[in-house]
């Protein structure tokens, strides 16, 4: 992951997620009705996305008019050279990031016209993020690892334990609960940030190339995973990659060349 403007971004939600108390009495179940997923019309729906940066004197436009869509229960990955633009679109997609013209709708709300407050509310609450790098606590088992997540989402003390182990169950890892990440190989750290992004039961998960870190047997597990949660857990997935060997257990590619779909 590049760092700028989105790295900075990623760095305030860490931030945001560090300091977050669990006061909200919000129910994430409750977060997950309405919208147009209920109904059957797509979880997230981008219109004429645009991106441009100023770089001094001069105008970036890196993306350029994305057309896209996720439904329910969907794993959708973006391929595309680096450079392409495919971290700039997940980052707008879960709001890290602000388009510069266009629109997101995501679960038929319109994502990308909130304030930040309600922003951040929806990422929460709704979003699911997994990045190339496992971003786990170094210090932490896997067990805190997922049970942090479960804090700063605010979820019931009372919930913790059961749902912890529910998602450690799901990526595989039941017999490592209790192992911290360096005690972990990469596919396994991977699976244990995945339990991370999964357990407070988000509507959409985002990856930025989840698998790159990894060797072919583990992206191959990784992507089994996903395959997994998305029926068990009823989450939608947009990921991006490089790795043409994992293309073929997408429901829909979308290819980008310089800004834009092909
Ligand atoms: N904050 C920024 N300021 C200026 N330029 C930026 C900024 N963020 C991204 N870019 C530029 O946008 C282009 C697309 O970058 P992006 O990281 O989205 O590509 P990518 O397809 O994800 O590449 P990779 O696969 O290497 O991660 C690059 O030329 C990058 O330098």
């Amino acid at each position: 992951m590049r760092e700028g403007y989105a790295g900075t971004e990623q760095q305030t939600m860490k931030q945001e997620m560090i300091e977050q108390t669990p006061n909200s009495s919000v129910d994430s179940a409750q977060d997950k009705q309405g919208g147009d997923s209920a109904t059957g019309g797509p979880l997230l729906l981008v219109n004429q996305l645009e991106r441009m940066f100023q770089v001094g004197s001069s105008t970036l436009h890196v993306l350029k008019g994305i057309q896209m869509s996720v439904m329910p229960n969907q794993l959708v990955m973006l391929k595309g050279r680096s450079g392409s633009g495919k971290t700039t679109l997940l980052n707008c997609l879960g709001g890290l990031d602000t388009p510069s013209k266009g629109e997101i709708l995501f679960n038929g709300l319109p994502f990308s016209r909130m304030s930040d407050d309600e922003r951040t509310h929806v990422r929460r609450r709704q979003m699911g993020f997994i990045f190339q790098a496992f971003a786990l606590m170094p210090l932490l088992s896997a067990w805190e690892n997922v049970e942090l997540s479960l804090r700063m989402a605010g979820t019931p003390r009372s919930e913790w334990k059961s749902r912890v182990e529910q998602c450690l169950e799901l990526v595989g890892l039941e017999k490592r609960m209790h192992h911290r990440p360096f005690e972990l190989s990469g596919g396994e750290q991977q699976r244990v940030a995945i339990a991370k992004a999964i357990a407070h039961k988000p509507l959409l998960l985002l990856a930025d190339e989840p698998t790159a870190e990894l060797d072919t047997g583990m992206s191959a597990q990784i992507m089994s995973v996903f395959q997994n949660i998305i029926t068990t857990e009823n989450v939608s997935i947009c990921m991006t990659t490089h790795d043409p060997t994992i293309l073929e257990v997408a429901d829909h590619v979308y290819e980008m060349v310089d800004g834009k779909f092909i």
